[in-house]
């Protein structure tokens, strides 16, 4: 699904998703208003999810419905990092203490019923419209005998990939934005160098990325200060290990402080400050190899929507950076506090005016 032939095959759905998102800041900048950009990315990244998926788009830019589906991502992705007492203390399980059993459901269940919609449209619908999408593969796998694909498998997966991929893409292009908000010379940098690689076209293209080395550094330190899931996914030692001296019982449940990793001073000169440059001169990336900045995690269950979040990234940030100039509304500094969940949000989300540029 996310071979690079298969991503490149659907480089004209990001194309035209991205081209909206211009679009629709382009009519902002003409009526003067300020933009959340945290749910302008969230929408860019969920229909071409959806369109990739499904083929369909789900949601609009401005919506009360889109509204609902952010909170409803929002609160799994708060539910997921939030440790939960009953699982130390399992005989408070019944009691759910911090309701975290009940607003699973809740949330969880308004996700799986939108999924499961699509789900039925299309499981009516198959017989007159043939699709080449995630969705129709996975409906013709569970119709065949080989694999034991069932409806709940195929809801489940799409909350996973709905979960991990919209979320934290949103997060990184809110955080980029912010940082180069609260400083402006980066802002220059980066819009310097889209100018003289892109020039006159107000389209930036996949094929452009591996000549914005700027675009890119900036893109791995918002990974590195601002890291979507600090804790990665949580691991459980399936015997005891012993490690850099220490012994993990077995059972153990382990949590990567991958967020403490990117902010260790031991690595990173001046680590809280956000200095696209530290990545200019080396070849760190942040496939899973150099263990000093590992946002998508490492190993076998790394992420695996990495390389489409990699496009996706430089894509929505490249356009919304080459095509406008950007000013926070009411001329005050960006607010860069967190707020912790599986996801590190911003407390406050970005709202900032788009001018159009050409
Ligand atoms: C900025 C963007 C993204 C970041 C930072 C990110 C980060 C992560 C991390 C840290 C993990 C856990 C890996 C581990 O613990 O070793 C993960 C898992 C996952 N991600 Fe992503 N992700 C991003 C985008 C995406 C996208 C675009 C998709 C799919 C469309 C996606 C789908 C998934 C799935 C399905 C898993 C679970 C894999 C498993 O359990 O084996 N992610 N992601």
């Amino acid at each position: 699904m996310f071979s690079a032939r298969r991503l490149d095959g659907g480089a004209g759905v990001r194309r035209e998703k991205v081209g909206r998102l211009v679009d629709y800041l382009r009519e902002c900048s003409a009526r003067g208003r300020a933009v959340d950009l945290g749910q302008a990315a969230f929408v860019t990244s969920f229909n071409l999810l959806s369109a990739t998926f499904f083929s369909v788009d789900l949601i609009e830019f401005e919506s009360d419905a889109t509204q609902q589906l952010k909170e409803t991502i929002e609160g799994v992705t708060k539910i997921l990092g939030t440790p939960n007492v009953a699982d130390f203390f399992p005989i408070l399980k019944r009691l759910d203490p911090q309701r975290i059993k009940k607003r699973s459901e809740f949330y969880f269940g308004r996700l799986l019923g939108v999924l499961g919609g699509i789900i039925d449209g299309r499981m009516e619908s198959r017989s007159m419209e043939t699709k080449n999408d995630l969705l129709a593969a996975l409906l013709h796998l569970m119709d065949g005998s080989e694999y034991d694909l069932t409806y709940k498998d195929i809801q489940h997966l799409f909350l996973d990939l709905f979960v991990g991929g919209s979320d934290s893409t949103q997060c990184i292009v809110e955080w980029a934005m912010t940082e180069l908000l609260a400083n402006p010379e980066k802002m220059s940098n980066a819009k310097n160098e889209l100018r003289s690689v892109i020039g006159e076209k107000n389209q930036v293209e996949e094929s452009d990325i591996s000549r914005l080395p700027y675009l890119q550094a900036l893109i791995k330190e918002t990974l590195r200060l601002h890291i979507p899931g600090p804790f990665l996914v949580p691991r459980r030692a399936v015997r005891e290990v012993e490690i850099g001296g220490y012994v993990i019982p077995q059972h153990s449940q382990i949590f990567v402080n991958a967020w403490a990793i990117g902010r260790d001073s031991s690595i990173w000169p001046n680590p809280t400050s956000f200095e696209p440059k530290r990545f200019l001169n080396n070849n760190i990336g942040f496939k899973g190899q150099d263990f000093e900045l590992i946002p998508f995690g490492s190993g076998r269950r790394m992420c695996p929507g990495l390389p489409l979040a990699d496009r996706m990234l430089s894509l929505m940030l490249g356009s919304m950076l080459h095509n406008f100039e950007w000013v926070m509304e009411g001329g005050v500094r960006p607010d860069t506090t967190e707020e912790f969940g599986m996801a590190l949000h911003k407390a406050v989300p970005l709202k900032a005016i788009p001018l159009y540029c050409f």
